[in-house]
């Protein structure tokens, strides 16, 4: 069993209420933490580029500069060829200068590096420019050294936090290092694991410098990384009326293909029966491709009720379009009072008409960032500046469990409960993508999943799906293409 604090994720203000605790708690000098902190790095460093020798280390103002400082006289001390380029001229009498000092006294030059300079010849680059102590964009010469470094072709080991990234929000508010590897120290940011982060962290590794798990026991996390999960084995005894009835309503003129795509995931994620409500030219082409489906020509809202009665669940909007052909028969869902899955312009209606679920309904909003901004009333910019506060503020406006998609998903329940996908991959931004989630989700939903549980344990397993299905390639990756290993998912079948 991995210590609990391994999946947890934390606010940059409640990591350095670690690195407090650990200091005056435990009696631990912060230098220490320094020196262990380059340790652990460069112990990572050896484990992943076991034949590099020569390296350059980046070393800013702070105390992540400190960390570079010591990396590279420990790096010394075993024989490495080190260069070490400074941003700043030494100053200030704290533990950065002081690990600057030592690594000058053991015999490593550091050399103030000025814009427009060659790096020097290295094998491996350590990036100790910014680390939760970024609170701006990179300025001059911070972005040219990152950005020469970016394009130095040589691979980059980031401490704690790759430069320019945020480590609260997964946002890079100027350049940033995109690293090979970052190893952080002591706690998991959460601004590791979405939004921009997976672009610029490569591999995360957590470094807990030999603290005791004490520390942790004591820390409350502000979110935590799913965990592999998925459904408990079927009963012997099982039959169809025991998983649930999705009844699936979208599909206007031309989006035949998203309602389809919804069912098949709800039918391959287990519900016991899928209806599709959807336009009548749609029929022969639904039935003749998936014969499983129960397809059904709903052109009004009186067309519905007989449906509504049969299904325990529904999922609304996938290809539903915003006329009053969709509105009608999204406000006849909405109304019906039934466990809900929104999204695509179910979202968008929500948008224009806004109004909050009960608290005993279970819901699930799954919005891209777009949608989110539609339905914060804010523009998509907004959102992807701190993902966190967007997917919570949703969740507490709309009293539903929020999936905010794209790297790194969110998953928010009303009150601030969080959790965050560490699966999927770029080749999953195509079509059809939403519509199998929201299939899932609904037939999650329908095997008796709570709102929270069918979101997480769906998002898990369509983005591990997504990463099994890349491994064929990431370009050409189809929705479609994510039903096998899904299947295998489900079944226990793929570690
Ligand atoms: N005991 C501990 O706290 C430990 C910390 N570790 C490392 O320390 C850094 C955090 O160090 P800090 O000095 O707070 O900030 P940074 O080194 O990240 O930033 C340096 C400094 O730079 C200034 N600054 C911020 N943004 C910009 C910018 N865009 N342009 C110019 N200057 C900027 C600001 O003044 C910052 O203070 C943490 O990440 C760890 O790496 C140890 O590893 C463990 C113990
Ligand atoms: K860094």
């Amino acid at each position: 069993m991995t210590a609990p604090h391994r999946h947890a994720l934390y606010t940059v203000a409640q990591v350095r209420a670690l690195d407090r605790a650990a200091i005056d708690g435990l009696g631990i000098p912060g230098y220490e933490l320094m020196r262990r902190a380059a340790a652990a790095a460069f112990a990572a460093l050896r484990r992943h580029w076991p034949q590099v020798r020569r390296i350059a280390v980046h070393c800013g103002p702070g105390n992540n500069g400190g960390d570079g400082f010591l990396l590279a006289l420990q790096a010394h001390e075993a024989g490495f060829e080190v260069r070490v380029l400074a941003l700043a001229d030494a100053s200030g009498e704290g533990d950065a200068a002081r690990a600057r000092a030592a690594c000058e006294r053991g015999g490593v030059a550091v050399r103030r590096w000025r814009e427009g300079e060659p790096l020097p010849e290295a094998e491996l680059h350590v990036d100790a420019l910014y680390g939760t102590g970024l609170s701006r964009p990179p300025g001059a010469p911070a972005s040219a050294l990152i950005e020469a470094i970016n394009a130095s072709g040589v691979p980059i080991l980031a401490l704690d936090v790759p430069s320019g990234l945020d480590a609260d929000t997964g946002h890079c508010p100027g350049v940033a290092v995109r690293a090979d590897l970052t190893v952080s120290f002591i706690g998991a940011k959460r601004g590791l694991h979405t939004g921009q982060a997976p672009a610029c962290t490569g591999r995360v590794e957590l470094a807990t410098l030999g603290l005791p798990e004490t520390l942790w026991q004591a820390a409350v996390p502000d979110a935590h990384l799913l965990q592999p999960a998925t459904l408990p084995p079927r009963p012997r005894d099982a039959h169809k009326g025991r998983s649930g009835h999705v009844l699936v309503i979208g599909g206007d003129h031309g989006t035949a293909g998203a309602i389809r795509l919804c069912g098949e995931a709800a039918l391959r994620a287990g519900a016991g029966l899928v209806s599709v409500a959807t336009r009548a030219g749609h029929l022969p082409a639904l039935n003749a491709a998936r014969p499983e489906l129960m397809a059904h020509a709903a052109d009004g809202p009186q067309a519905l009720e007989p449906l509504l009665a049969r299904a325990t669940v529904l999922a609304v909007g996938p290809g539903l379009g915003q006329g009053a052909w969709g509105h009608a028969l999204w406000l006849t869902a909405l109304d019906a009072s039934l466990p809900l899955v929104l999204d695509a312009d179910g979202l968008n209606l929500l948008a224009r008409e806004p109004r909050r679920f009960q608290h005993d309904r279970p819901v699930v909003l799954t919005p891209h960032p777009g949608e989110a901004a539609r339905l914060l009333g804010c523009d998509t910019a907004t959102v992807g500046r701190d993902r966190f506060a967007a997917a919570r503020s949703l969740a507490d406006h709309f009293g539903a469990v929020v999936v905010l998609k794209g790297a790194g998903s969110l998953i928010a329940a009303p009150g601030g409960r969080l959790d965050v996908c560490p699966w999927g991959n770029p080749g999953m931004a195509s079509g059809g993508m939403g519509d199998l989630l929201t299939g899932i989700i609904a037939a999650l939903l329908a095997q008796g999943c709570s709102a929270w549980q069918a979101a997480g344990l769906g998002v898990g397993l369509h983005a591990r799906a997504g990463d099994r299905a890349a491994r064929e390639g990431e370009r050409g990756l189809l929705a479609g293409d994510l039903l096998a290993p899904l299947r295998r998912l489900l079944n226990g079948l793929d570690a």
